[in-house]
């Protein structure tokens, strides 16, 4: 699914018009009804609103929805916060609330005035959407800093008035509202997906208000949002006449003294998520560890024509030492294909940055924020990450998994996609070995390594998504994560 700016936003709207063709006053109505059917699914008549329209066509929006709550019996107020000039269809739809419930509506001009709530009162916050171009002041901030006051859930539409829908300034006293659910239009937006904006946005769903699917083709977007159909198509069948060798051999170089359990993780994931093989690599010391753990893993440690293995991820739990960093720059030096690197790998290289130009070409590193920035310096957003993030997944003609909440998907070709699975659940010890697991056990069946990195990073969230249902955010380890692999894949062939 594409993530447009909200620039493009606007000419996917009039393209909509045009060639819908649909007048724009129809598209608000049809939008507003989508907006009516979510809210009424979520709050019932019982529970009173209070609607708070701006001059735009977010105020449209809001406005609308007014009238239609009304109409359903529910109990709404309406303030109209308009001290100059209203859009078009914010008038057409004032005229229509006016003509229907005159006494329903409350327009301010100057001065906020708090109409008179109560503690269960659900608060609609129309007051600015898509178009807003600068921080909110005078009598929008003060609507802004009573809404936020009033500990009411907040329903924003579109956008919590006073965010951008991009880049936000990290300035955190700007008015923007606190929204509990967020109803966005058709597309989700950027800011919604980066972690600074989280205490705004509430949780957020998605409404279908029938943008032209043509212009939603043709208009392009480095940056999209990785959703189940993206991924349905991608998982490989199985041919009844397959062996394990259709399936290709992991090479899973992990595990320290003291960190075998990085080993399993990764290797238990590989296995569960498809490889034929998989082969361990580490120290003396984690051979019974891993051999008992996992019976269907080999376990060496010496490592010998690297060219046999369909896939090798490096990282998890070798440590920083010397003698790591010499597997590292050996292997690094001796293949000629994509491999996974992921935690002290990148640590060790962002100790001996030339190491990074050895990486081979479609090669996928898996850095957590930290990393990332060892790696690549410190950032002061996570916007200014995710452009070094795009900047260098082309320099080194790599795939860079930036992971987190929408874990970030970086590849060669300068596209960012971001991860709608997953949950804070999966903030936990290992997690981060299962999904380089993942990767190698892809990989090694032969997925390219896009398809790869794609799939690996849902089907981790996915598989982390079902372990909720049975474990808590607090209780959910990474080997949860494994266990519903299955039940991850079978998700996606239902
Ligand atoms: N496809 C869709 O998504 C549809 C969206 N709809 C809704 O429309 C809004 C976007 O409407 P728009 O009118 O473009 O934007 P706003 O309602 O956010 O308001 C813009 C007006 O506000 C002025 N403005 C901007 N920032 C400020 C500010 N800080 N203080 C005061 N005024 C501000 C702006 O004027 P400027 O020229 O001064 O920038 C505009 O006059 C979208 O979010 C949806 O809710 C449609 O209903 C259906 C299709
Ligand atoms: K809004």
């Amino acid at each position: 699914m594409k993530i447009f700016s909200t620039s493009q936003i606007k000419q996917l709207d009039q393209y909509t018009i045009e060639h819908e063709p649909i007048s724009s006053i129809d598209l608000m109505e049809r939008a507003t009804d989508k907006l009516f059917h979510q809210f009424i699914g979520r709050y019932s008549q019982l529970q009173p609103v209070c609607i708070i329209a701006g001059q735009g066509n977010n105020g449209g929006d809001a406005l609308a929805l007014g009238r239609k709550l009304l109409h359903a019996g529910y109990t709404a107020s309406v303030v109209l916060i308009n001290p100059t000039t209203l859009s078009p269809d914010c008038e057409t739809n004032k005229q229509r609330l006016l003509d229907e419930f005159p006494t329903a509506l409350n327009i301010l001009q100057q001065q906020f005035v708090a109409p008179a709530i109560s503690d269960d009162t659900v608060i609609i916050d129309g007051l600015f959407g898509s178009g807003l171009s600068r921080p909110l002041t005078g009598i929008f901030a003060e609507t802004v800093h009573w809404i936020n006051q009033t500990g009411c859930e907040v329903v924003a539409i579109d956008i919590p008035s006073g965010l951008q829908g991009e880049e936000n300034s990290t300035d955190n006293k700007l008015p923007i509202v606190k929204a509990t659910i967020t109803y966005t239009l058709q597309f989700p937006k950027l800011a919604f997906l980066l972690p600074e904006n989280a205490d705004f946005v509430g949780k957020w769903e998605i409404i279908d208000i029938g943008i032209h699917p043509k212009a939603i083709e043709q208009t392009t977007s480095d940056y999209s949002y990785l959703v189940e159909e993206d991924i349905r198509n991608q998982i490989k069948k199985r041919s009844k006449f397959s062996h394990k060798g259709s399936f290709g051999h992991a090479l899973i170089i992990a595990g320290n003294n003291g960190m075998a359990g990085a080993s399993v993780l990764t290797a238990k994931a590989a296995l569960r998520s498809g490889a034929g093989l998989v082969t361990v690599f580490g120290p003396e010391c984690n051979r019974i560890i891993v051999q008992t753990a996992i019976p269907e893993a080999i376990f060496k440690t010496t490592l010998t024509a690297t060219v046999n293995y369909n896939a090798i991820a490096i990282g998890p739990g070798i440590g920083t030492q010397a003698e790591s960093a010499e597997i590292l720059k050996d292997i690094l030096s001796q293949i000629n294909k994509s491999c996974i690197l992921d935690a002290d790998a990148l640590n060790i290289i962002s100790q001996q940055n030339d190491l990074l130009k050895l990486v081979p070409e479609g090669s996928i590193i898996t850095p957590h924020p930290k990393e990332f920035d060892r790696l690549f310096g410190i950032s002061d957003s996570t916007c200014q990450r995710i452009s070094k993030a795009q900047e260098n997944a082309k320099k080194y003609k790599i795939y860079i998994i930036l992971k987190g909440a929408h874990s970030l998907i970086a590849t060669p070709s300068g596209r960012l996609i971001f991860n709608s699975t997953g949950n804070p659940g999966m903030s936990t010890a290992g997690s981060g070995d299962v999904l380089t697991g993942i990767l190698a056990g892809l990989l090694a069946q032969g997925y390219s390594t896009e398809e790869t990195a794609t799939t690996s990073v849902f089907l981790h969230g996915r598989a982390g998504d079902i372990a909720l249902e049975r474990e808590s955010e607090e209780s959910l380890i990474a080997s949860d994560i494994i266990g519903c692999l299955g039940k991850a894949y079978k998700s996606l062939k239902e």
